[in-house]
Parts: C-alpha cells; structure tokens; sequence
C-alpha cells in the first residue's frame, strides 16, 4: 500500500464523518452559502479535532470565496482543500540529515506513546536506505525499555548504546554520540524515557539529555522528534507544546494514526504549533511507518466527500 491509502485507510473515520455530514448540507442542486451555512460547516470541520485556528482559517476562505453564491458541493470542497494544503505545507524531506557527520535523532514523548516501536521503525527506514545506525538506549528508567531496544537492534542489524538502569540518561546520549561520530555511523537515534508534560523535572531532563548531545557535537541534536499518540486527539497539541518548549522539538511522529478518528490532530499541531508531522505510523510492524505528505493527506482526507453512498 502507497502512502495515499494507508493514510486514507487511517483516516476512515474521520473522512467517513466529513461525507456525511458535508453531504447533508446539500441536500439539493445547490446551496446558498450565508451566514447558516457558514456556521453549519465549522461545526463540522470542528468535530474532526482539526481546532480552532485551522476550523476559522477555512471558515473566513469559504466566506471570502463563495459568500452570497448558490453553490455546488465540489466548489466548497475545493476551497477547503486548496486552504487546507496551504495552512498544512512543510518541507519535503523529513529528515534534517547533517551534511557531515553523524545525525543524530532524540526522541521524546509520554509513557506508552509508541516511541520504541517508532525508533525501531526509523532505524529500518534508514538501514534501508543504506545507512548505518546507532541506537541510544536513553530509557534508563524501564529495564524493558531497554531489553525491547536491544531485540529490535539485533532484529535491524543496528548497533545499540546502553547503561546499568539508573545511569543518567544524558551519559547514554553523551556515549552514544561519542560512539556515532568514533565508528563512524550515519545516524543515531536517543530513545528516552517516557514523561507526563507536567513533571517538571523529568521535562528539565529533557534540556540536559540535548546539552549532553551538542557538547559532543555543536549542530546536534538535528532532529528532536515528539511522538505523539494519534488516538488522543486535541490533548496531543498541549503535549507537543511543552515538549517541544523543554526539548526543542523540531517534528512529530504521529503513532497509531490506523487507530482513531481524530485524525485532524495532524491540522491543529502544525497551524498552532508550527511544527510539521514527519512521519506516521500506521501499524505495530518496523515497516509500518510513512514519511508523512500534506498534500496527499488532504486529499485522503475529502476522498470520499464527492462520492454518493451506494444505495
Ligand atoms: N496500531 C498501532 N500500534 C502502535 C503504533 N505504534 C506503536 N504501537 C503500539 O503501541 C504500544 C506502545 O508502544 P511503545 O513503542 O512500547 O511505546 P513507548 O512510548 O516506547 O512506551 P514507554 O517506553 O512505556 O513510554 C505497543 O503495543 C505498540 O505496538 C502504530 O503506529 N499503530
């Protein structure tokens, strides 16, 4: 399967939601777009947990675009579309690969997000491609952690850095790194241990593991991903931001997005927080991670809006 059906297969049930409910609005020929319409349409757009600033955006486009027009369904989900892939637009390469050197990826999240099964899925995207890789096993706090880690190296062919439990996480990235840049390897991926946004002190941890990092090598870290748990919706993006003040996420990695209909998290992160979504993953299995396309993603998402239900 091609990036543009997993994704759409991901997001069934949000793209199920905008066809009805879309759909239901134009119940004849055409529709006189005014102030009910309007209202009608963001309470739609609303419910796929796309948020506030993104639901208001396309709102004020269909306004300013088709106000006082009888119009057909494809002229609204055609302003839609075209709005959303620009609010959504981001670089194309997911990741920042040093131009010498060692890259080296920290990764970041809460307890249970899906961060060892997204370095495992990273680490076999990029020994895929030819590279070789380094694992950090930075999650000194969980015993099992680490022991997951370690099957998943050996699994990949991937070398694999790790400590007594107990030993400061930071040290872990410092060896690693050293490690990276002595062998040399292509990448390093940091795990780190799982957090609530709301320890301080463990999201202080997460500053002193990217201290301990550039002091190894000053450009480093180049990516500091989040992985976010697609299931949880709307509370992602208060995640994200303290994740990404404390550890200077650079993008996300929207895990088990093959599990939910919130699927609009992806709009809310990137429009409130700027940070684009480089990968998602849609599956337990080391392949079942994509290199996330905005445009593709749009486009899955409406796929179904212009199509009738069948009888
Ligand atoms: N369906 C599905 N399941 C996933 C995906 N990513 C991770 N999982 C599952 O989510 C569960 C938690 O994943 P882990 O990788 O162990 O999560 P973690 O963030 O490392 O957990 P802690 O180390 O406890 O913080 C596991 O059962 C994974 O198989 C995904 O993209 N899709």
């Amino acid at each position: 399967m091609g990036f543009f059906d997993r994704i759409k297969q991901g997001l069934k049930k949000t793209g199920s939601l905008l066809k009805t409910d879309i759909r239901d609005l134009f119940k004849s020929e055409g529709r006189l777009i005014d102030e009910a319409f309007l209202e009608e349409i963001r309470g739609i757009l609303f419910r796929t947990d796309m948020g506030f600033d993104a639901v208001d955006a396309l709102v004020d486009e269909i306004a300013t675009k088709l106000r006082g027009r009888v119009v057909e369904l494809a002229e609204v989900v055609d302003v839609l579309k075209v709005k959303l892939k620009e609010l959504m637009a981001q670089p194309e390469s997911p990741i920042d690969f040093a131009p010498t050197g060692p890259t080296i990826v920290m990764v970041c999240g809460v307890n249970g997000a899906g961060k060892t099964t997204s370095i495992a899925k990273l680490a076999s995207q990029f020994t895929r491609s030819g590279k070789r890789v380094v694992l950090g096993a930075g999650d000194t706090f969980r015993a099992a952690a680490v022991e997951q880690l370690t099957i998943w190296a050996d699994r990949l062919g991937a070398s694999i850095v790790k400590a007594a439990q107990g030993t400061h996480p930071a040290t872990v990235a410092y060896q690693t790194v050293e490690r990276a840049i002595a062998e040399p390897f292509d990448v390093a991926v940091i795990d780190t241990a799982g957090r609530l946004q709301t320890q301080t002190t463990l999201m202080a941890e997460l500053t002193k593991i990217r201290q301990a990092i550039s002091k190894q090598l000053p450009d480093a870290p180049h990516e500091v991903l989040l992985v976010l748990d697609a299931t949880t919706g709307q509370n992602g993006v208060s995640q994200a931001q303290k994740f990404a003040d404390a550890a200077g996420c650079t993008g996300i990695v929207l895990a088990k997005l093959d599990g939910t209909a919130k699927g609009g998290v992806v709009v809310a992160i990137r429009q409130q927080l700027g940070l684009p979504v480089k990968y998602v993953g849609v599956g337990e299995g080391h392949e079942d991670l994509t290199p996330f396309v905005p445009d593709e993603f749009v486009d899955a998402l409406f796929a179904d809006v212009l199509q009738p239900t069948k009888a």
